[in-house]
């Protein structure tokens, strides 16, 4: 007999407007168990929103919001999940043993102090009150707060925020290791490198509809673009004229001309172009768009990017 498995949280043809603004205008969206989707837009595309509905914070105009099958208000289903907010609200004249041991109390089956204390970095600070903390171990108290109830659904709004890079490639780690044991993940964040890092999926919403949804390789399959580096002696404006070249970024200057980052729509004939006008051309180097460049491409022109909406459903 087939088992099917509830779905950790579904938006389904959602619409949420305040006022004249549309924030979401029909998305779908789903989250697996055992899979880390990251939620990508630009300001105001509709991602804090979306959060907002599939915590039961806000109501949808109209559309299907679920958590784990229920509605997202029901208790059974709000146990299950783990938030961290971009704005938290802590009270911060308690200690962050504190915290953790009132947080921990109100879910059925909370993961170990010891586990919280590992996962995020907290060794030192657990006497610490919170007000007092720094901004970044403050967001590593956060996270901390967000997986102590053993989640099966873990909603994260920018969590590296104001972190070093080397708490940042901690919570990395600790969200891979969640995401191993099962757990549900939906990342926001403005750092691309952080969704290449992590997600299995990537959705990019802007004014409040899914302009494309897949995985990492996928969304940057879907820009042909490519990015050239070199050292010419080459104007920069020279070869921004030419066709097939989108945009040219200089990285610097030396001796022997400027470093150049050069986004082409094709790179055979640029390259062609660059050897036979520059014949002192250096450091030469041709890499397949990131999804960083993806990304600006799909929100940069709406219009543009609407027929893929099409292929998402
Ligand atoms: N409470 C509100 N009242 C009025 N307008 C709102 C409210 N909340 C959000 N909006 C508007 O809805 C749109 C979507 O906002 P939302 O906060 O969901 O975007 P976002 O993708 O999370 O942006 P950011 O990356 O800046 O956090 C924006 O135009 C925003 O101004």
């Amino acid at each position: 007999m087939a088992v099917h498995a509830v779905i950790p949280a579904r938006l389904h043809a959602v619409h949420k407007a305040y006022g004249t603004v549309q924030a979401l205008a029909g998305i779908d969206l789903e989250l697996r168990p055992g899979r880390l989707l990251a939620l990508l837009g630009p300001n105001g595309a509709g991602k804090t929103t979306a959060i907002a509905l599939l915590l039961g914070l806000q109501a949808a105009d109209s559309g299907a919001v679920e958590l784990f099958g229920r509605n997202p208000r029901d208790i059974a289903a709000r146990r299950q999940v783990g938030v961290m907010l971009q704005a938290a609200e802590v009270q911060d004249t308690l200690k962050v043993r504190e915290l953790l041991e009132l947080t921990r109390s109100y879910y059925p089956a909370p993961r170990s102090i010891a586990d919280c204390v590992a996962m995020a970095r907290l060794d030192g600070l657990m006497e610490r009150r919170y007000g007092k903390l720094s901004g970044g171990q403050q967001r590593r108290v956060q996270f901390a707060l967000a997986v102590c109830g053993n989640p099966k659904l873990l909603f994260l709004d920018e969590p590296t925020t104001g972190l070093d890079i080397e708490a940042r490639q901690a919570m990395w780690k600790a969200i891979r290791m969640l995401v191993t044991d099962g757990c549900a993940v939906l990342l926001t964040t403005h750092y691309l490198e952080e969704a290449e890092a992590l997600a299995d999926r990537v959705a990019v919403i802007d004014k409040g509809h899914l302009i494309v949804e897949g995985s990492v390789q996928e969304i940057r399959a879907r820009v042909s673009q490519r990015r050239i580096r070199c050292t010419t002696s080459l104007p920069a404006d020279v070869i921004a004229a030419w066709p097939q070249v989108r945009e040219v970024r200089l990285e610097g200057e030396q001796a022997s001309g400027w470093k150049l980052e050069i986004i082409v729509d094709a790179a055979e004939p640029v390259v062609r172009r660059l050897l036979a006008d520059d014949a002192l051309l250096m450091e030469l180097e041709v890499q397949r768009a990131g999804l960083a460049d993806a990304f600006l491409a799909l929100t940069r022109n709406e219009d543009a990017a609407m027929p893929a909406m099409k292929e998402v459903a």
